[in-house]
């Protein structure tokens, strides 16, 4: 079998392109043009390109887009009174923090600082509670970017999958799990203390890789027809590509999971760009929401 690839990057587009269609509606209808705000602290060059390109997007769906960068030697105090600020900005209906942090600025207490009305992370503990109980809100990008491409594979029909996640991260492992039980999977998740984690990966319809570890699924772990969801962006050393040179790998070894696989997302091109979407739709979810609209249906879960 050669798996069909799940192509993150053009469903992320034309995510994109529903998303500018929302923006204008809310404009045209309710004089609202959504503003996403974003924060980086420090000049690690791979967050700053990432935020450029946030950014870039942000614009390009018509949103607002304010960037706020800081040095890295900027302080707790000064960076939860920029949080303070922007929560009270009746502009900005979207706040991300880039993470990580430099090592003096407590984490927690940065995110649990941002306004949930205004996480569009999905990080605080009061959206991350919504999701459990499948309240209305913005939703953890990377898992809804999964599950939105989850969706669009089976027909909007997930019942009854055994979906196997390998991580239980906060960011990515948990709320994936709770999505996928919303739409009545069955749920495993695996970690690094899982036992015999083949045999588990073995038995999954749907296989969900977020461990940051590269290429750890192997083709042989995989059912064959599993449907693989590839979360990891690892860069690793390419030599082929010449001395010095890296590239992009995911958690599952992609030429052999392709061999057994009956659908995967590649790497880059996968995951990746849904996330960046999604970060956009959360945002129209938390204007609409701050504004006592009901958010559109096809931008959340
Ligand atoms: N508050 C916060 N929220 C985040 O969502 C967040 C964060 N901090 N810190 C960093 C990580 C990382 N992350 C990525 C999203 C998209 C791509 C992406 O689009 N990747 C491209 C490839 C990019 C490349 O070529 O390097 C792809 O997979 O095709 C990568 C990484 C979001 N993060
Ligand atoms: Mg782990």
């Amino acid at each position: 079998m050669t798996a069909k690839i799940i192509d993150g990057k053009l469903f992320a587009e034309n995510l994109r392109g529903a998303i500018t269609g929302h923006v204008a509606r809310l404009k045209s209808e309710h004089g609202i043009t959504p503003g996403l705000a974003v924060v980086i602290v420090g000049e690690d060059p791979a967050s700053q390109v990432y935020v450029s390109n946030k950014a870039k997007q942000t614009a390009e769906v018509g949103m607002n887009s304010f960037k706020h960068e800081l040095p890295a030697d900027t302080s707790e105090a000064d960076l939860l009174a920029l949080v303070e600020k922007l929560n009270a900005h009746p502009a900005v209906h979207g706040i991300l923090v880039q993470l990580p942090l430099p090592g003096h600025i407590d984490t927690t207490k940065v995110i649990e600082t941002i306004d949930p009305a205004k996480d569009v992370d999905c990080f605080t503990p009061a959206n991350v509670g919504k999701v459990q109980i499948g309240l209305p809100g913005p939703v953890s990008c990377t898992p809804l970017g999964c599950l939105m491409l989850l969706r669009d594979h089976f027909a909007g029909d997930l019942t009854g999958k055994h979906a196997v996640i390998l991580g239980r991260s906060n960011l990515v492992g948990k709320p994936m799990a709770q999505l996928l039980l919303r739409d009545n999977c069955t749920v495993t998740v695996a970690h690094s203390n899982t036992q015999n984690l083949a045999d588990v990966v073995r038995q999954a319809d749907i296989v969900v890789a977020a461990v940051g570890r590269p290429e750890m699924v192997r083709g042989d772990w995989l059912k064959p027809g599993a449907v693989v969801i590839d979360v990891g962006i690892n860069r690793v050393p390419a030599p082929e590509k010449g001395e010095g040179k890296t590239k992009l790998v995911g958690d599952v070894a992609y030429a052999e999971a392709a061999e057994v696989a009956s659908a995967i997302t590649p790497v880059p091109g996968g995951v990746g760009p849904m996330t960046i979407a999604c970060l956009l739709a959360n945002t129209i979810t938390t204007a609409s929401l701050i504004n006592g609209l009901v958010p559109p249906s096809d931008l959340t879960a």
